[in-house]
């Protein structure tokens, strides 16, 4: 083989990528409710979720939830009309008269048969009318109840393990609000129904009931265990169903589109979909005999005890011991009970399943409410003049050491802050408590005295505009971009300074729709911007809001030195009202800062005046020697 042969072949070979990681739904938290539960307590989990739905669909929709009472109200009644006119008509029907005298001695009855037949029906119509008027608003209500959870709760929970996880768990229980209610309608409707026949089957002969409910138990207590098996694969795929839902998004939005393509990552993305998808297929298909065998076995001991059933009926009727007519109603009142039966065990499961979404998303919704922020009741009103850190240490969860070490700092209005250091030094940790966004695990931050521990973080967030690192490019018109958190007026006069304020004039007057155009490429009459035209725009939002804290952690690093210096000019002409903190690399835009800081692994190493600093032969005079060495 030549030489060329060999590069050629290493150029072709392309090695196969790795599987992705397997991440497994634990910790602490992830304790499978069904793993140590009773086959009893199971089915006692029905009547409770039951009530639950009852209760909020009452909390939804009364006059709904009234008329859905009185639909099942209604089909009870006719079920009962309809098997008792059925067996008076019976008698006339097969006796041994004319059968123009006997149709007319069966016409009364028969009518109030089809009376009844009608009145179930619409019955049923009109409960299914009520249940779609309660079911939209309560997934609405279920689903935002979520999304608010999630976004009110303490940032550090986002960081707890499992959180995400538990949150995907919860999503489950969303998705289950939209049949619940017809579940529990249909559950409700079949055993009125059941009840009703029973009844009229008891009064007929005493022994046809408990064979009959002999023969549909087993089907029941297979639902039951099915549904069990279900949630047990549930349970085992909401790890890999979580990432796979991430990776979903970053490998199909366009904002991601061009780092795909242009470094063909499209081959490894969605052989890592495919792989987690068939990871989940895997643990399903386990189950598929688990499942086959449940089903095989409640069917044969159902059929058994079904035969039973008929054969005792048709004993009873050869050997005389009940009449033809009794036994031809015995015959409808088995049909009705078999289907309603049925319908009850396939609804009693489906409940009985929703009961485990939405044990999961209660307890979910439980953990968010012990994380929502319980601070106090103190307010910060402005102006802000003060922010003190008092030894503060802060430690991510999971982590070993902590990303911020003992910081004492002081800021006083009218004052340019500068942070500065390595990456992970701590930086964008010690941005988020001077915020109050993270609260230190020591020492404490104080705004005019008052310590953020004790302070209602929405009056806290009121002062404040954050540019952070990374941040939302929201699909919202240009307007909501810029007033987004902070709707302060109705005229556009403010949101034109906010966006001359950092040169973005021009770039908004060019888009299709000025102000109204929506910032989403992907939704029709959607426009793009640049990555500098984005970050931009972040800084309008924070400038917009005029806080008495303004953060801008690097928030220039995608603009052009003219965009650059305009920013800068900008923050230095408006800092005397306020308190601006800069966390940047670019070590030369720390000129206008009074006070620099140079973080190393979360503790303030050096500070200074920019001037102090370059002479001082730290960190600082070194990293910026280091950016000058091209
Ligand atoms: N949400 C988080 N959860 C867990 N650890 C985190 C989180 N955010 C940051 N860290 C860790 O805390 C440390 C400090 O991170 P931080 O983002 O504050 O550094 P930084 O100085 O801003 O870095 P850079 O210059 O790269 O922006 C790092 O070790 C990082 O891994």
């Amino acid at each position: 083989m030549t030489s060329t042969d060999t590069e050629k072949q290493q150029l072709t070979a392309v090695p196969s990528p790795p599987p992705p990681a397997e991440f497994s739904y634990s910790g602490q938290y992830a304790v499978n409710p069904l793993a140590e539960v009773s086959f009893r307590k199971m089915c006692g989990q029905i009547p409770k979720v039951l009530h639950r739905i009852a209760r909020l669909s009452w909390q939804t929709d009364r006059r709904a939830v009234r008329l859905l009472i009185g639909c099942q109200a209604l089909t009870g009644l006719s079920a009962a009309v309809l098997l008792t006119a059925t067996a008076r008509a019976m008698k006339p029907i097969l006796g041994t008269d004319a059968v123009a005298e006997r149709l007319r001695d069966a016409l009364p009855a028969l009518l109030l048969v089809a009376v009844a037949a009608a009145l179930a029906r619409a019955a049923g119509a009109t409960a299914t009318y009520a249940e779609r008027r309660i079911t939209p608003r309560l997934t609405t209500e279920t689903d935002t109840a979520l999304v608010e959870a999630v976004c009110r709760v303490e940032a550090a929970a986002y960081s707890e393990p499992g959180f995400a996880d538990r949150q995907e768990a919860a999503e489950m229980g969303v998705l289950r609000t939209q049949v619940m209610v017809t579940d529990a309608q249909r559950l409700m409707s079949a055993l009125i129904r059941m009840i009703t026949a029973g009844g009229v089957l008891s009064v007929l002969n005493p022994a046809m009931l408990p064979l009959l409910l002999l023969a549909v138990l087993p089907a029941g207590i297979g639902a039951v265990l099915a549904a069990r098996v279900d949630y047990e694969i549930h349970y085992a795929n909401v790890s890999d169903r979580n990432v796979r839902g991430m990776m979903r998004w970053w490998s199909t939005t366009p904002k991601y589109g061009d780092e795909v393509r242009a470094n063909g990552m499209t081959d490894y993305l969605l052989f890592w979909y495919r792989s987690l998808s068939e990871r989940c297929d895997r643990r399903t298909l386990a189950a598929a005999p688990r499942t086959l065998r449940i089903a095989l076995l409640s069917s044969l001991a159902g059929g058994v005890f079904l035969v039973l059933t008929w054969a005792v009926l048709a004993w009873l009727a050869v050997t005389g011991r009940i009449g033809i007519a009794i036994a031809a109603t015995a015959v409808l009142a088995v049909q009705t009970m078999l289907t309603s039966l049925s319908q009850v065990v396939v609804n009693g499961a489906a409940v009985f399943h929703t009961s485990l979404y939405l044990g999961d998303m209660q307890a979910f919704l439980d953990a968010a409410a012990e994380r929502a922020p319980k601070r106090g009741k103190r307010a910060v009103t402005g102006p802000v003049d003060e922010i003190r850190l008092d030894e503060v240490v802060y430690q991510y969860p999971g982590k070993k050491t902590p990303a911020v070490a003992g910081v004492s700092l002081t800021l006083r209005r009218g004052q340019i802050l500068a942070i500065v250091g390595t990456n992970g030094s701590g930086k964008s940790t010690l941005t988020r408590l001077l915020t109050g966004i993270n609260l230190p695990d020591k020492g404490k931050v104080t705004w005019n005295g008052a310590d953020l521990a004790e302070v209602d973080p929405a009056t806290v967030w009121r002062h404040t505009g954050l540019v952070p690192q990374i941040f939302a490019q929201w699909p919202l018109r240009v307007r909501e971009n810029v007033t987004l958190g902070q709707p302060r007026t109705v005229d556009d006069g403010p949101v034109w300074e906010a966006v001359d304020a950092v040169g973005m004039r021009e770039a908004v007057e060019e888009l299709p729709d000025r102000l109204d155009t929506l910032l989403a490429r992907e939704l029709f009459g959607g426009a793009e911007l640049s990555g500098g035209q984005w970050q931009r725009l972040a800084c309008s939002r924070a400038l917009y809001r005029r806080p008495s804290l303004l953060i801008l952690d690097e928030p220039t690093s995608q603009m052009d030195p003219r965009g650059e210096h305009g920013i800068f000019e900008r923050i230095k002409a408006i800092a005397g009202d306020r308190i601006t903190v800069v966390v940047t690399h670019r070590l030369e835009n720390t000129r206008i800062a009074d006070h620099i800081v140079v973080m190393e692994h979360g503790r303030i190493t050096e500070q200074g005046r920019y001037e102090d600093l370059v002479h001082a032969g730290g960190t600082f005079a070194e990293l910026l020697e280091l950016s000058q060495d091209r």
